[in-house]
């Protein structure tokens, strides 16, 4: 399959880019919890395996799963130049700014990790100062500075593909992240757009390099007319309005309606996509902490390369009827149960993949949410997430579809 096909959030799932969660969760210690956006430490093993049995549910409803980390490996192999390209590139982000420690870190990576997918999950797990070999330098770096401090950070929130690119229709947005350790994640995503034969034709509506913060767990699209974004902690209003700009001067593009969502700035409501869903023609799970007003601002191009802005002020059931084109129902997450859905809602309650319309994945922690969703006909394939949702994402944010057939 060549190239991307989003346009809806419901349609067949074909294909899915996932990130298996690797050593980078190993590099997470208390203290750097906060910095790394991070809730607590999971166990590696048996995260690995609730993600594996994410992987067979998908692959067992005709899902293709591709990884991040292959991707990225044989976006690499294309050119032999690349892997040094990449590895300056990698180490310069990490904050990386000696000849020294530079030389140092790539012997270090091209001697012990010679594979290309194994030097791709080096870079994401990161590196300590006690793996690279004693240097007898006489820099008070090597004198002083504590053994097992980390010279390149790890990236643990890698498994929530969603977030650092993101497909709308059939191109790709490679988003500026709103934190410096996620933004680093950007760099497997510019390659694989830039130099995998499957992806490389992709047009790109954003860049890594633009100034304003955009993630994917914000971008849903509603239909091949209509891009919701979330305007969010992680989403600034100047990266919605350059996107529409750039999705809407491309021919190519059937999308001519940006809903832009204003809503709360805050760690549980982090993107859009953890306040509410698609999960039917005409079903969306929600958070019912943003149930009443909310304010709608309708993007469209004003014939004269430039945007028109309309702003709404309802609630959401009746914006989302319009825009889908027939009555929708609202599914609270929790029930009607105030303390289920917000603890259901930590949990990434509403977060689920559609994996095809009234087939979504959930966790199995939110039985509440679950039970409600069953009683209202909706099919739901259950995952093991007990040590997965210490990162704070649902099937949602650890999924990017790639390919979905139209409705
Ligand atoms: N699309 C999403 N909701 N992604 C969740 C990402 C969670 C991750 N720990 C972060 O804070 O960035």
């Amino acid at each position: 399959m060549q190239g991307v096909n989003v346009k809806s959030e419901i349609g067949n799932l074909k294909k899915v880019i996932l990130h298996r969660p690797g050593n980078e969760l190993l590099n997470l210690t208390p203290n750097t919890l906060e910095e790394l956006l991070f809730d607590d430490i999971p166990f590696l093993e048996v995260a690995q395996a609730e993600h594996d049995a994410f992987a067979d549910i998908l692959r067992n409803e005709g899902v293709e799963v591709v990884y991040l980390e292959d991707l990225m490996a044989e976006a690499l192999d294309t050119d032999p130049a690349l892997r040094e390209q990449f590895l300056n590139q990698w180490i310069y982000e990490a904050g990386i700014r000696t000849d020294l420690y530079t030389d140092i870190i790539k012997d270090y990576i091209n001697s012990e990790y010679a594979a290309t997918k194994d030097m791709v999950m080096k870079t994401m797990a990161g590196i300590n100062l006690q793996e690279l070999p004693q240097q007898h330098t006489n820099l008070l770096v090597d004198m002083v500075s504590d053994r097992t401090k980390l010279v390149c950070a790890p990236m643990p929130n890698l498994y929530f593909t969603r977030d650092p690119f993101n497909m709308i229709g059939n191109g790709v947005g490679i988003n500026r992240m709103y934190s410096t350790t996620r933004n680093r994640e950007t760099i497997y995503g510019s390659y694989i757009f830039n130099y995998h034969p499957d992806f490389k034709d992709v047009p790109q509506y954003y860049s890594r390099e633009n100034t304003f913060h955009i993630e994917g767990g914000d971008v849903l699209n509603i239909n091949e007319h209509v891009l919701a974004i979330g305007i969010s902690q992680r989403t600034e209003p100047d990266a919605i309005d350059q996107l529409a700009h750039n999705v809407f001067s491309d021919e190519t593009s059937t999308i001519d309606t940006i809903l832009a969502f204003n809503i709360p700035v805050s760690r549980a409501f982090m993107h859009l996509d953890t306040v509410f869903t698609q999960i039917d023609y005409d079903k969306f799970t929600i958070h019912p902490g943003i149930m009443g007003p909310l304010t709608v601002f309708e993007i469209t191009p004003d014939g004269n390369g430039g945007t028109k802005i309309r702003e709404r002020d309802e609630d959401l059931e009746s914006i989302l009827t319009e825009y889908v084109g027939q009555p929708v129902q609202l599914i609270p997450c929790g029930g009607g149960d105030r303390i289920a859905a917000e603890r259901e809602q930590w949990n990434d309650g509403s977060n689920t993949l559609c994996v095809r319309p009234g087939t979504v994945v959930v966790y199995q922690r939110n039985n509440v949410t679950n039970d409600v969703l069953y009683k209202n006909g909706i099919n739901c394939l259950v995952m093991p997430s007990a040590e997965l949702s210490r990162g704070r994402g649902g099937p949602r944010c650890m999924s990017m579809p790639a390919w979905r057939e139209a409705l």
